[in-house]
C-alpha cells in the first residue's frame, strides 16, 4: 500500500507588484499539476534540473508550502485538509532532511539540544501514563529527560556517532558528520517518511556514497519510506526503486531506475542522461549527446501544450504545441508495466520512426560529441 499518495498537487506562488495597494500580477507555477504514489519501505527518486518544483514539491507535503490545489494523502489522511494543530501532530512521522546540513542546524545549539528539541516540541519520551501514575512532579520529569536522552544517543548510534558528540556543536564536525547529525535529527522522532532533499550535493563525492549507503541501510533496519530529491540522476538510481523526472512542475517520466536508465522515452530525460558522463573512461561513449535548444522556460509564464515543446528536438507542430500529454503507460516496451511517460510520441521516437526536425537534427550528436 502508498505511504504517500499525491493527487494533482499544484503549488502557484503569487508574484505580487504594487507599493500602495498589494496587487497579485501572475503566479509562479511551481508544482504543476503532479500526481506519484510511494510505497511503504520503498525509495521514490525525484529528479530535474534546478528551478523545475523538486523542493517545492517536498515542502508541500510537510504543508511548509501552501498546497493550492491537489491532494497529499499520508497513510490515508489528507494532510492539505488538516488544521494547524493536527499537522503539527503529523509532522513527527514526516521529517526532513535537508541539503546544507550546516545551514539547517543552529550553530549555537550543541548537538544533544538540537536533537532533543523535536522530542520537547512533540512531547515523545517519558514514563508510560501507567508508570506515571506513582511518580511526583520531578520524578516524571527526571524519567523524561532520561527518556529523551536514551533515544537521543540511540538515534547518534544509529548514524555512526556517538554520545560523545552531545556536548558538542555543529562546527566541530566534517560535512558528513553533519548530514549523519541532520539525519539522526529526523530519526530520534521515528518517523515513517522522510524527505531528503539534495541530501548529498554538499558533499565531497567520497563521502556521498557513504550517506547514501547509511540512508539505505537505516531504511532495511527501520522500514522507512523515502522521498530523495536530487539533480544528480546517479545519486537518485543509487537509492530509488521507482524514479520520477521532473520538468517545469510537472512529471515528464516515471518508471524503475533500470527502466528508466535502460530506456529513458521521455526527450528531456534522454537529454538529462545523455549528459551523464560514461564512468569508465577507457569505454568509447558511443551514445546520442542531445543539446537542448534555448533556456528553460519561466514558471511563471511556462509554454501551453506541452512544457517541454519550446525545447524539444522531435516537436511536432500543432499538436505538441497545444496539447498537454498526460502521464500515460508506455507501450510496446518490455517491463514492469509501471514505465510511465508524458510524451505523444515516445513510442516513435524510441523506434526511431520519428526523427527530430530538421532544424533540430544538428543538436543531436553521436559519440562524445
Ligand atoms: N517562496 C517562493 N516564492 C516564489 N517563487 C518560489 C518560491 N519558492 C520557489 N519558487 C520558485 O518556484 C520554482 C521552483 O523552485 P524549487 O526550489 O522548487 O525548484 P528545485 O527544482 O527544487 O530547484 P533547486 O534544486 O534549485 O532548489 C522556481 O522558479 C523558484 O524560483
Amino acid at each position: 500500500m502508498s505511504l504517500l499518495e499525491i493527487r494533482d498537487l499544484k503549488v502557484h506562488f503569487p508574484i505580487r507588484r504594487g507599493v500602495v495597494v498589494d496587487r497579485t500580477i501572475g503566479h509562479v507555477r511551481a508544482v504543476d499539476g503532479v500526481s506519484l504514489s510511494v510505497e511503504r519501505g520503498r525509495t521514490y527518486g525525484l529528479v530535474g534540473e534546478s528551478g523545475c518544483g523538486k523542493t517545492t514539491l517536498g515542502r508541500a507535503v510537510l504543508r511548509l508550502n501552501e498546497i493550492t490545489h491537489g491532494e497529499v494523502r499520508f497513510d490515508g489522511r489528507d494532510l492539505a485538509g488538516l488544521d494547524p494543530e493536527s499537522m503539527r501532530r503529523e509532522r513527527a512521522n514526516l521529517q526532513m532532511v535537508f541539503q546544507d546540513p550546516l545551514g539547517s542546524l543552529n550553530p549555537r545549539q550543541n548537538i544533544g539540544s538540537i536533537l532533543l528539541e523535536g522530542l520537547q516540541t512533540h512531547g515523545i519520551g517519558g514514563p508510560s501514563e501507567e508508570e506515571a501514575e506513582g511518580l511526583g512532579r520531578r520524578q516524571r520529569r527526571a524519567r523524561t529527560a532520561q527518556d529523551q536522552r536514551r533515544r537521543v544517543v540511540a538515534a547518534l548510534e544509529r548514524v555512526g556517532l556517538s554520545a560523545k558528540a552531545l556536548q558538542r556543536y555543529p562546527h566541530e564536525f566534517s560535512g558528513g558528520q553533519r548530514q549523519r547529525i541532520g539525519i539522526a535529527r529526523a530519526l530520534v522522532l521515528e518517523p515513517d517518511l522522510i524527505i531528503c532533499d539534495e541530501p548529498v550535493s554538499a558533499l565531497d563525492v567520497s563521502i556521498q556514497a557513504q550517506v547514501l549507503n547509511l540512508l539505505e541501510e537505516l531504511q532495511e533496519e527501520l522500514g522507512l519510506t523515502y522521498l530523495v530529491i536530487a539533480h544528480d540522476l546517479a545519486v537518485v538510481r543509487h537509492v530509488s526503486d521507482v524514479v520520477g523526472v521532473m520538468y517545469l512542475g510537472s512529471l515528464v517520466e516515471e518508471a524503475t531506475g533500470d527502466e528508466l536508465y535502460g530506456t529513458p522515452a521521455h526527450p528531456y530525460t534522454r537529454s538529462l542522461m545523455s549528459a551523464v558522463p560514461v564512468p569508465d573512461p577507457t569505454v568509447e561513449d558511443t551514445r546520442e549527446r542531445i543539446l537542448l535548444a534555448g533556456d528553460l522556460p519561466s514558471p511563471a509564464d511556462p509554454p501551453p501544450g506541452c512544457r517541454f515543446h519550446t525545447r524539444c528536438p522531435w516537436r511536432q507542430e500543432e499538436r505538441c504545441d497545444t496539447e498537454r500529454p498526460e502521464l500515460r503507460p508506455l507501450h510496446g516496451v518490455q517491463g514492469s508495466g509501471t514505465h510511465r511517460v508524458a510524451c505523444h510520441y515516445a513510442e516513435q521516437i524510441l523506434s526511431g520512426q520519428l526523427r527530430p526536425s530538421a532544424d533540430q537534427a544538428e543538436r543531436i550528436v553521436r559519440g562524445a560529441g
